[in-house]
């Protein structure tokens, strides 16, 4: 019978036959009667995509064994990128290049941290959604979370979106607002683009950029942010900035970035993303002679 409705008509029939075979008034002529009468289902089998073993793997904190050598990753000091951080320079972990992942440590403190709480507060967080069909929110279990949104009016906001301006060099006319999001325990977000390549948002010139996301807690167990198509994850550490880019220079998606927030095991995770539109930034970030978008079209699922 479970074959039957999981879409698998003759396996259904083999079995039945050989039990009727050998004992011709089993009660399996019930069984018999009622499929003749009715529809086999649909075969649900659910394929995995390719990068679902990756997403789990990540999400444990495993990577695979790197293929190349003379691995250029590497911690520095970056007191250079603006005259903002001459005093305090940027300390940059870059985490994957081509394309480039970097983390930020230490750029909000435990009270900017408390102030953008005490201004999300003011708002009323609701539950995420994601992209439907035609462009539409719609809440699914692949994303688990509360959010709100914050503008760059109050003091802390300000603040941050210099940071933003600053580290990234783009122009905050293309900015989203802030978005806070709070995941409890099993809260998570499964692997998903930033970028809408369709449908996209009509108040904002051009795809999302690139993402900046601020994590504003540490988290005792699980809530990695992992790459699956980079071998990537990173556990929550509060006070940093994540920065990458989702298009290519020539604003083509790069397919490359497929990320995913882990579910949270131990403990709550907040952070805040911004996400940056490429109207205005043409001068931020030029496109090169040559386009290099052929890296990422292997990536496409
Ligand atoms: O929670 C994370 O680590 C990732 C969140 C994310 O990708 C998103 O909100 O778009
Ligand atoms: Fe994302």
């Amino acid at each position: 019978m479970a074959n039957f409705e999981l879409g698998n008509p003759k396996k259904a029939a083999r079995l039945l036959s050989q039990i009727l075979e050998s004992q011709p008034t089993h009660s399996a002529q019930q069984t018999q009667k009622y499929l003749e009468s009715r529809v086999p289902g649909k075969n649900v089998q659910e394929t995995k995509p390719s990068w679902f073993s990756n997403y789990t793997r990540l999400c444990q904190g495993r990577r695979l064994p790197e293929e190349r050598s003379g691995d250029p990753l590497r911690c520095y000091l970056d007191g250079k990128r603006h005259a903002y951080f001459t005093l305090a320079p940027l300390q940059v972990e870059l985490v994957h290049l081509d394309p480039d992942i970097n983390v930020y440590h230490g750029m909000l403190s435990s009270k900017q941290i408390l102030s953008i709480f005490e201004e999300a507060d003011k708002e009323e967080m609701v539950r995420s959604a994601v992209a439907g069909s035609g462009g539409e929110g719609t809440v699914r279990d692949l994303r688990v979370s509360q959010q709100t949104w914050l503008d760059y009016k109050s003091p802390v906001m300000n603040s941050v979106g210099r940071i933003i301006q600053f580290v990234s060099g783009f122009d905050m006319a293309g900015a989203e607002h802030m978005q806070v999001a709070n995941y409890g325990v099993g809260g998570q977000y499964e692997p998903h683009p930033d970028y809408f390549e369709v449908n996209l948002p009509k108040n904002f010139e051009g795809d999302r950029i690139s993402t900046s996301m601020f994590y504003l807690s540490d988290v005792e167990q699980g809530g990695y942010t992992v790459f699956t198509k980079l071998n990537v994850f990173l556990p929550p550490v509060k006070g940093a900035l994540v920065m990458w880019h989702n298009l290519h220079r020539s604003l083509h998606v790069d397919a490359r970035t497929l990320h995913a927030g882990c579910p949270v095991i131990v403990g709550s995770k907040r952070i805040g993303n911004i996400w940056m539109h490429s109207g205005y930034q043409e001068f931020r970030r030029p496109c090169n002679l040559t386009s290099d978008s052929y890296k990422s079209l292997a990536y496409r699922d």
